[in-house]
């Protein structure tokens, strides 16, 4: 199926001013912009990497040479080139725009279609762009008993029976959003917001964001909710349907732009409507909005994102931190604030911190709203509750916390929308069915007065599947051991046969199982990179065991070049937007299919081209590789699909492997989901045994290790035997110096 053929196709859309129906094909941002690296080593300086790493004697003056540059360059290491150009750009645009008097720059915003009235599509031609775009949009209805066994009604994309019972969908082609232009003119979004969105420099919105954000703005009737067949009435204005929507987007494709737009524009909406003067003792930001992440590193993220877009809109935002508390009137208690407006609550003593817009991963934030363990108070005044990465939110790990916290948003008009790459059917039936037990809970479900809620489904491309913008390779290392060996060889390619394997340029991600493992392969790659080319600061760990500052520190590196590769867990797998990533290796295979589908999506984002994912795979993981095996091969059948076969070094899996790797049974998927490759899991320290040392990751044999572990006790043993014969020594001087009275 080629499912994202759109991806990186052309399309009809104008590129910028009001949208032609019959316009010129344009690329979309998503669709894959010619292959560019940001990376500040730019190939040259790896390659010198490389060389130096080869360097010896007699080519020490060349590496000399070349060090010099290599320091230089790293001094300009931009993962953002793009962004910073752009900055400069709005900069240069604001100061000229400083000097253009006000009627004469609304004169030019309606010239360049920033007020434009845009036409509306109709019904076919919206069907016809969101196609196009591969974006299905789906109203999810109430499982109902079957009836009969033929539907004829076209529109319901079902039905999906589940003993006997069946799910009532309805596919829907409401209006696109085919210009950011739109955003302003069709549903009317705050100047400075959009000015905001301007200064990004993006020049149309993505197939996420083209199909999402109408669905969660939209205007006040029912424009685009036309099902196929439903006659339109121009007379009668019905009231817009409230959404609540579950987004299953490819990685990269801009999620987080979407649900920051709706949110930001929903709260400057009402704050307009309102115009609230603030009553006396509450404070002037309120939080009504909260997003959750599974991590802290996507939460700052999120902030660093969301604080662009509400720039000079009188919005916070901000990101939950350890010391700080949740007051239930939704003030922020905290002993320790750093910036945000600071406030003396009447009643207490503690330091109230005031935003809009909440982050935070879902253990912080119950902590945060719970007086007592997991007892959360209510939270009455958020109306957006956004799951970022829902499906994992919602699932064992985090199931209760987040449950707990959408249980405690108590507002009837709480909008909630679910956010990730791969969302599977029983976490979305478990959102739908909580989604409609809350309405029903709080008796929304028979109030008239209220508009029709709906939940809706949207995807992009084909569901639950791995971007075909990068080049996927599934190598067989056979041992722990060989696994080093490869690693080595991707990191070194002169000094392997040649593979036909992609290699790795640096900046790259290793994924491991395990913390310890990380910390394992960190100190075994700490001297792979030479001196001259930065050594071991080049290299590093991240996981959750390092201390908060540590893992900011990290981050910092990695995003400004100075660190090239980092070693970490499914930590950074999710979410995480780097810039310029050239590719991601799974040293450990990864535990389920989702989990490679947002590990390897790190790099290729934004649709980029080039972007290499290398899974390496022993024995031990036979058993369980098809689960990826089947994820690359779905992406290799999109990447056929257009055209594009055998781009990127082959393919990425071959049908004979495909065919001869054992299918994983469910109950093999779920100890592997909670626990891994249990064989990687257990450590030689704590569980011991043979198992645990085969798995151990070093180059060292069993008998250098034995002579190393050897030379260590008779190290140690000697600096025991000096040590007490210096204290035997001291004793005794001792004993000698003391006074014993005078001999008879
Ligand atoms: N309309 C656009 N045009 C160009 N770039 C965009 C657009 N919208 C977002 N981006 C950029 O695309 C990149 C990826 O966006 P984002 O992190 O939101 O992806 P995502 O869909 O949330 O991915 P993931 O599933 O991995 O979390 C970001 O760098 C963002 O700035």
């Amino acid at each position: 199926m080629d499912a994202f053929k759109l991806l990186i196709r052309s399309t009809n859309i104008q590129k910028t001013g009001p949208v032609s129906r019959k316009g010129p094909a344009a690329p979309t941002p998503s669709a894959g912009a010619p292959a560019r690296t940001q990376n500040p080593l730019d190939n040259d300086d790896f390659l010198h990497m490389r060389e130096t790493s080869e360097c010896k004697g007699t080519k020490r003056k060349r590496c000399g040479q070349t060090r010099t540059e290599v320091d230089g360059v790293s001094g300009e290491l931009d993962f953002f080139g793009d962004r910073a150009r752009l900055s400069v750009l709005s900069e240069h645009t604001k100061k000229a725009k400083r000097d253009v008097p006000k009627s004469e720059q609304a004169r030019i915003q309606k010239s360049e279609g920033f007020e434009e009235e845009v036409p509306e599509f109709d019904e076919v031609e919206c069907r016809q762009i969101l196609k196009r775009h591969k974006v299905k949009i789906t109203i999810l209805g109430q499982t109902c008993q079957v009836q009969q066994h033929h539907n004829n009604d076209s529109t319901r994309t079902g039905p999906q029976k589940r003993g006997g019972k069946k799910d009532m969908h309805t596919q829907i082609w409401p209006q696109p959003l085919t210009s950011f232009q739109q955003l302003r003119s069709r549903y009317g979004i705050s100047r400075r917001l959009a000015a905001n969105l301007d200064a990004q420099g993006y020049a149309e919105p993505t197939e996420v964001q083209l199909g999402s954000l109408p669905l969660l703005l939209g205007s006040d009737d029912d424009r685009g909710w036309r099902r196929k067949g439903a006659r339109k009435s121009k007379s009668k204005k019905h009231p817009r349907p409230e959404v609540d929507l579950i987004t299953i987007a490819p990685t990269g494709s801009g999620k987080t732009l979407g649900f920051m737009i709706h949110v930001l524009q929903g709260l400057l909406k009402e704050r307009q409507a309102t115009k609230k003067s603030v009553p006396e003792g509450m404070t002037k930001h309120q939080v009504q909005a909260l997003i959750i992440a599974p991590t802290h590193e996507l939460a700052d993220q999120i902030v660093n994102e969301g604080k662009k877009m509400a720039a000079g809109t009188g919005i916070k935002i901000l990101g939950l931190k350890k010391n700080m508390r949740l007051h239930p009137e939704l003030a922020i208690v905290s002993e320790q604030v750093s910036g945000g407006t600071r406030d003396r609550s009447a009643h207490t003593n503690e330091t109230l911190v005031n935003s809009d817009i909440l982050v935070s991963t879902p253990l912080l934030l119950l902590h945060a709203i719970s007086a007592k363990e997991f007892t959360p108070a209510p939270l009455p005044a958020i109306r957006f509750l956004v799951l970022d990465e829902a499906d994992v939110l919602l699932d064992h790990l985090f199931r209760e916390q987040t449950l707990a916290i959408w249980r405690a948003c108590s507002n009837t008009s709480l909008r909630t929308s679910l956010w990730s790459a791969t969302i599977g059917s029983s976490i979305e039936s478990l959102a739908h069915s909580f989604i409609l037990d809350r309405r029903r809970d709080l008796g929304l479900h028979l109030s008239p007065q209220l508009p029709p809620h709906h939940v809706i489904r949207l995807v992009v491309g084909l569901k639950d599947s791995a971007i075909p913008n990068i080049s996927h390779r599934l190598i067989y290392a056979a041992s722990e051991q060989g696994k080093l060996l490869a690693l080595r060889q991707l990191l070194h390619p002169s000094t392997a046969p040649t593979t036909g394997a992609p290699s790795l340029q640096p900046p790259f991600l290793i994924f491991t199982q395990t913390i310890s493992r990380a910390i394992a392969l960190h100190s075994e790659l700490l001297y792979d990179i030479p001196v001259e080319a930065g050594g071991s600061s080049r290299i590093a760990v991240l996981h959750s065991d390092l201390s908060d500052t540590a893992r900011s520190k990290i981050m910092a590196g990695f995003r400004n070049g100075e660190i090239w590769i980092l070693i970490t867990t499914d930590l950074l797998s999710r979410g995480m937007d780097f810039r310029g990533m050239n590719g991601v290796l799974n040293y450990d295979i990864p535990n389920t299919g989702a989990s490679y589908v947002h590990r390897v999506g790190r790099t290729g984002r934004q649709g980029r081209e080039g972007g290499v994912a290398v899974t390496l795979y022993t024995k031990e993981d036979v058993p369980y590789v098809k689960n990826v095996a089947n994820v690359i091969s779905a992406s290799e059948r999109a990447k056929a699909n257009q055209g594009r076969e055998g781009e990127g070094g082959g393919e990425g899996v071959q049908k004979w492997l495909l065919e001869a790797l054992p299918d994983v049974s469910k109950k093999t998927k779920k100890a592997l989901k909670s626990r891994g490759v249990e064989s990687r899991s257990v450590t030689v320290e704590h569980e011991g045994g043979r198992e645990a040392r085969r798995m151990r990751i070093s180059t060292k044999s069993g008998y250098d290790r034995r002579l190393e572990n050897k030379k260590k006790g008779a190290v140690g043993g000697s600096g025991r035997r000096r040590k007490q014969r210096d204290s035997d020594k001291a004793d005794e001087d001792k004993a000698g110096s003391e006074w014993s009275g005078i001999d008879d």
